[in-house]
């Protein structure tokens, strides 16, 4: 409809939103709000949901549409403020945050999830584990969790939370000494990741093989046992590392060992291996080798390996080095090897050693091949190229059996309990994969992923079914997304490409072209099959999660697990007990018929058995998203994450639902929503009859209404919004006309009232000003009278003032003079007559002058006073 929001496909974004301006036929134009304007097809628009909440739903089937566009923006603008886990009904969606958020781990946070019904409180795989964990007490069920997701989405992170919950429910409290099984199970985690994980372009720290860790319980919930299934550990890391990924991460950390260690093993700067040095990557950020080192060899020990087994396996770690350094040259004969160099004969001194078995024998193991016809056994020497392969042969099957060494020992020491009631077990499995060039490794993960995928839809479908059954609703017409033709396609016995390989690897003369050709002949009318036109040997499986081109070059050495009679022999005769234990002698019978044993029909089987096991399990899932390939936080890159949802089998979940009934709302919520279509039902109370009453109006088929909840169709949401949309529309301009009157007259009235209010003011303020004026003109008047008056007052008065007080300072100074003049004459009259008595007879002139003079003198010093 014109002026509704949409979603519609963009190349860059997956989604992009905008209102639509026009409709024509089948296109549409949309204008973004950046104001650009795009044009897409009208099928594949969206509509796009006008009360989606800017904080998401916790929980995708809250959704008003599930539609891929929704599911995106829910994730996305949850992951913007770190909520990185939301449910798709039961299923728990985690994206990764590439950043530590241990608010979210901590024990309170355990202990708030304990008991708490899934969905009470945010999503979180503790949630997932308590609920499963709850399955199994209460309904003696054993339950299995399922965490997927392509590498460095995060399933080991996932898995350890899933760990940690389960020993905090299931541990036990034990005062002994010995270490409980859960820790046991939590230490195993750095022994195999030391072992089996490695730095990649996808994640620093990339499990490279499959685990399923089952955990076994008793009667009283608590964890009694365990066990560890690993799945096809990446051997060809061993002996080939492409820039800028890593090794295993063992070897980096035995190099970095302590000194005596290092010596021991004689070993040095990880750079001097070419098993490690044909990637530059040697340190990585996050990781202290030599801490971990340490780390593992403790965890080691916890795991019951004791020291002389622990000094055994890195023995063999160190050997595999030495032989990674022996290189060869031609030989005296024709077509035949020898080290190359002193440096190599050094290597394969310190490999022979290291690996306690003859020097010599181990040169000729390398340099020579045994076979055994029905009249003669015959030597044949090995040129320089043959040893070499048969050198990184020897490396990655001594690798691989240490690997399987390592996990049964674990298994040993955690200890299986055969009377356990149920288990709960958790399996943290390589995602979909689909490189430029895939090999043998790609096309078992996704034989892995499509086995589960078709668990996964077979689980999602029926819990569909349970959902409609307890709603009481007719589900019978709901179809079945089902991938069964492509499991046929690759393991159907006979006949399937699993079956075709293996009888490859056992002609003699198969060639990687030989078997391509036979597939393109046997699946020529196959769907889910085709060859691609420019390649001879390729060949392209149609997989659930999208095509997936595999290069057949090396399907058939990879799949032949054989280990050389040569190198078997050898390392049987190994002095260490712990080297000769990793090649137990073949029993007669299979050493002397067929070397050969596939690795694709037993990783087949070993599937085979995961997916019985967990077909007697309640599953629980936990699809982990890798939002940027960056591996930084805050980016999230719609295509990428799209990918992944189609990949995890999220957006077939969508599908299934959405191919019954994929919205569906609580009767409140419904009514809330759409009793605008019918205003009469407010004062309904009866929910069921209000929301039929809504529907009716609405002229609506096909929908259901359940217990609670309200289903609706595909589409029908839509439909019933754009009545609710066009309603509001109609509603909102008659709204908007009102106001508008209002709004009008409101500002009318208010400039009538202020124009009069300014008149009224002006005129008042003419009236005050004049008066005012008046006011201080007389004022002004009065204190020019006053001031005067005053001044003349002020004057007068300092006037008399000073008059008054000359007038009595000169009385007082005439006084004064007299009073002296008064004591200066008796001063005189005295002296004269103390002179006169002084001669008593008449002075002479002499005297009286003198006395007189005596008189002045005084009289004048006196006047000085
Ligand atoms: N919940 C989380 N919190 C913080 N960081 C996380 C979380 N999940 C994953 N990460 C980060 O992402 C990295 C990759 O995660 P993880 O190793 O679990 O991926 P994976 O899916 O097991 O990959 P692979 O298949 O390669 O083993 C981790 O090393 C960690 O840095």
């Amino acid at each position: 409809m014109v002026g509704s929001e949409v979603w519609v496909e963009d190349p860059d974004d997956a989604w992009v939103d905008g209102e639509v301006l026009e409709i024509n036929g089948d296109e549409i134009k949309v204008k973004r709000t950046s104001n650009k304007t795009i044009v897409a097809k009208t099928s594949s628009a969206h509509p796009k949901d006008p009360e989606f909440s800017p904080t998401g739903v916790d929980d995708m089937t809250k959704l008003a549409y599930l539609h891929e566009p929704g599911v995106l923006q829910n994730l996305k603008c949850r992951y913007d403020v770190n909520e990185i886990y939301t449910y798709t009904g039961s299923i728990l969606i985690a994206v990764n945050p590439f950043q530590r958020l241990p608010h979210l781990y901590n024990l309170q946070v355990m202990q708030k999830y304990k008991g708490v019904a899934l969905g009470e409180l945010s999503p979180h795989p503790f949630a997932i584990a308590d609920s499963a964990y709850r399955q199994m007490i209460n309904e003696s069920i054993s339950q299995a969790i399922l965490v997927s997701g392509e590498s460095g989405a995060g399933k080991t992170e996932s898995t350890k939370m899933l760990m940690r919950y389960l020993a905090y429910m299931g541990g036990k409290v034990d005062n002994t000494e010995e270490r409980s099984v859960e820790q046991k199970v939590l230490e195993s985690n750095p022994v195999l990741e030391a072992f089996g994980n490695a730095k990649t372009v996808r994640n620093n720290n990339s499990s490279r093989f499959g685990k399923f860790v089952e955990l076994q319980f008793d009667h009283r919930g608590r964890i009694s046992g365990a066990a560890i299934r690993t799945y096809l550990l990446e051997r060809s890391r061993v002996c080939q590392v492409s820039d800028p990924e890593r090794n295993y991460h063992c070897f980096y950390m035995l190099c970095a060992a302590p000194k005596e260690d290092v010596d021991k093993y004689k070993l040095g700067n990880p750079k001097s291996f070419r098993y490690l040095n044909q990637s530059n990557c040697i340190a990585l950020d996050a990781i202290n080798d030599a801490e971990e080192y340490v780390a593992t060899r403790r965890a080691m020990g916890v795991v019951g390996m004791n020291q002389e087994e622990q000094d055994a396996i890195f023995r063999v770690v160190a050997g595999i080095l030495h032989l990674g350094n022996v290189e060869f040259a031609k030989g005296k004969e024709i077509d035949s090897s020898q080290p190359k160099d002193d440096k190599s004969r050094s290597h394969l001194k310190n490999a022979a050693e290291l690996f306690m078995c003859d020097e010599k024998a181990l040169e000729e193991s390398l340099c020579k091949r045994v076979f055994v016809t029905r009249d003669e056994t015959i030597t044949k020497a090995l040129d320089p190229d043959a040893a070499a392969l048969s050198r990184d042969a020897l490396a990655k099957i001594v690798y691989s059996k240490l690997f399987d060494w390592l996990v049964e020992k674990i298994n040993v020491a955690i200890g299986q309990d055969s009377d356990s009631k149920f288990l709960i077990g958790v399996l943290d499995i390589y995602g979909f994969e689909s490189f430029k060039t895939n090999s043998f490794e790609q096309f078992c993960i996704n034989l892995t992923n499509e086995k589960l995928q078709q668990h996964f839809n077979q689980h999602v479908f029926k819990m569909e079914q349970e959902e409609y059954e307890r709603e009481k609703i007719d589900w019978s017409y709901i179809e079945f997304v089902d991938n069964q033709d492509i499991l046929d396609l690759i393991e159907k016995k006979p006949g399937g490409i699993i079956a075709l390989l293996d009888e490859a690897c056992m002609f003699p003369r198969s060639t990687h072209e030989t078997f391509a050709q036979k597939l393109y002949q046997t699946f020529k009318d196959n769907k889910r099959f085709s060859k691609p036109k420019l390649s001879r040997t390729d060949f392209t499986i149609c997989h659930y999660a999208g095509d997936v081109t595999y290069q057949t070059d090396l399907f058939l050495d990879k799949n032949k697990d054989y280990v050389v009679p040569e190198h078997q022999a050898l390392l049987a005769a190994s002095k260490c007990s712990f080297v000769s234990s990793l090649f137990p002698p073949l029993p007669e019978e299979s050493s002397k018929s067929s070397k050969f044993s596939s690795i694709g029909s037993a990783f087949k089987q070993q599937l085979q058995s995961l997916l019985e096991t967990l077909n007697s399990t309640e599953p629980h899932y936990v699809r982990c998203v890798k939002p940027n390939n960056v591996l930084k936080p805050a980016i999230f890159e719609n295509n990428n994450v799209l990918q992944q949802l189609r990949c995890g089998g999220v957006m077939e979940a969508i599908r299934i639902s959405c191919a019954g009934f994929p919205s569906r709302k609580q009767f409140h919520e419904f009514i809330d929503r759409f009793a605008i279509l019918a205003p009469e039902v407010r004062s309904k109370s009866d929910k069921i009859a209000a929301c039929k009453k809504i529907l009716e109006k609405s002229n609506l088929g096909g929908y259901q209404i359940g217990k609670t909840k309200v289903f609706l169709r595909a589409g029908q949401m839509a439909e019933l919004d754009g009545q609710r949309a066009e309603i509001l529309g109609r509603s909102s301009t008659k709204i908007q006309r009102k106001c508008c009157t209002y709004m009008c007259r409101k500002k009318f009235v208010s400039l009538r009232s202020s124009a009069i209010q300014i008149q009224a003011f002006c005129r008042g303020q003419l009236g005050r000003h004049l008066y005012e004026g008046m006011r201080r003109e007389a004022a002004s008047l009065n204190i020019q009278k006053y001031t005067r008056r005053f001044i003349k007052r002020k004057s007068y008065k300092n006037l008399w003032f000073s008059a008054v007080s000359i007038q009595a300072s000169l009385r007082a100074l005439s006084a004064r003079n007299e009073l002296r003049f008064r004591k200066q004459t008796l001063a005189a009259i005295v002296i004269q007559q103390y002179f006169w008595s002084c001669y008593s007879r008449m002075p002479t002139e002499a005297e009286h002058n003198f006395s007189l003079s005596v008189v002045t003198v005084f009289v004048n010093m006196s006047a000085g006073f």
